[in-house]
């Protein structure tokens, strides 16, 4: 028997549907670059979901493009390993036993994960990182940061390639030197080259609170440029919020047309963002 309220669950599915259609026809063909971070990456039930979102994605038309972080699982295994590891400005100090545990963690479980993930769901998930195709090149951030790299070339080929074949990258943030050297890069800086790169419609941060909060503490929905100036220098935006409205400057620079920072562990963050009226999240967008 189908009750009352069965019908009026299912129409209210369907209108849902039916409402995303002027989103979908706004995105399709669109580049969307989504940062995975590490905070953002909780359970397996969580990460399904994610995953199925980007398939979704995928789907009708858009190309999705995933740059994960990993920090907290670099933590747990330098600890494994009795290695420290400090921050500054929300950038580890990387030396020479540090790259290899970031290299070894970021390309390794945590990229194959989001992949497997992904690859579960339908998708056609392919993992790489800076340093494949020369996908990143980078220089030294700052001598005191050791191996950690700031992208200075990117040759976005074999993303086009990927997205013609309609594959989904998944790319760990790594990048080459012209000397053959590895270099840490923060996941978001990752994301921001990434997007500018493709001159991506959208580049969605995900991460573990619901936006940039204000000195009130409040969520800034509209965020302008010269907000993310004035409250980091009052300390309000600090530690690995830096490195997010850092990337998100640079992005809006580098062409790309909007910035949402959001909370990943929000199910069905990025459906509601992309195709419904009710984004989540502190918005930056290009001057117009
Ligand atoms: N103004 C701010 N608004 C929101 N979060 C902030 C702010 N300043 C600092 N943060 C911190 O930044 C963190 C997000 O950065 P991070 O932990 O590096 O995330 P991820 O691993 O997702 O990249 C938040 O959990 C919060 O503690
Ligand atoms: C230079 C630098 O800080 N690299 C980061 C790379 C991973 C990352 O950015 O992870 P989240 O996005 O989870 O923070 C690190 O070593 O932790």
């Amino acid at each position: 028997m189908k009750t009352r309220e069965m019908i009026r669950d299912w129409t209210a599915t369907a209108r849902t549907l039916s409402e995303a259609l002027p989103y979908m026809q706004r995105y399709s063909g669109a580049i969307v670059v989504i940062k995975l971070g590490g905070h953002a990456m909780g359970s397996d039930e969580g990460m399904a979901l994610f995953a199925r979102d980007v398939v979704l994605m995928r789907q009708v038309g858009i190309n999705p493009v995933i740059v994960h972080g990993g920090g907290p699982m670099i933590n747990e295994m330098l600890s494994k390993l009795d290695i420290q590891s400090e921050f500054v400005n929300g950038k580890r100090v990387t030396d020479d036993a540090t790259v290899e545990v970031v290299e070894m963690v970021l390309s390794g479980r945590v990229n194959k994960r989001i992949v497997q993930a992904i690859n579960a769901q339908g998708g056609r998930a392919v993992g790489l990182s800076g340093k494949d195709a020369s996908l990143v090149t980078c220089t030294p951030t700052d001598p005191k940061l050791g191996h950690v790299g700031t992208p200075s070339r990117i040759e976005p080929g074999i993303l086009h390639t990927l997205f013609e074949s309609g594959a989904i990258p998944v790319i760990a943030p790594l990048g080459g030197g012209d000397a053959g050297e590895t270099f840490n890069i923060n996941g978001d800086t990752m994301a921001g080259a990434i997007a500018g790169a493709l001159k991506a419609d959208r580049l969605l941060l995900l991460t573990d609170v619901e936006g940039v909060k204000g000195k009130d503490g409040a969520v800034i929905t509209d965020l302008s440029t010269a907000q993310i100036r004035e409250l980091t220098e009052d300390g309000t935006i600090a530690g690995g919020m830096i490195p997010k409205t850092e990337t998100a400057l640079d992005a809006i620079e580098g062409g790309v047309r909007a910035v949402v920072i959001l909370d990943g562990r929000a199910p069905h963050a990025v459906l509601l963002e992309l195709f419904t009226e009710h984004g989540a999240g502190s918005l930056i967008r290009a001057k117009l």
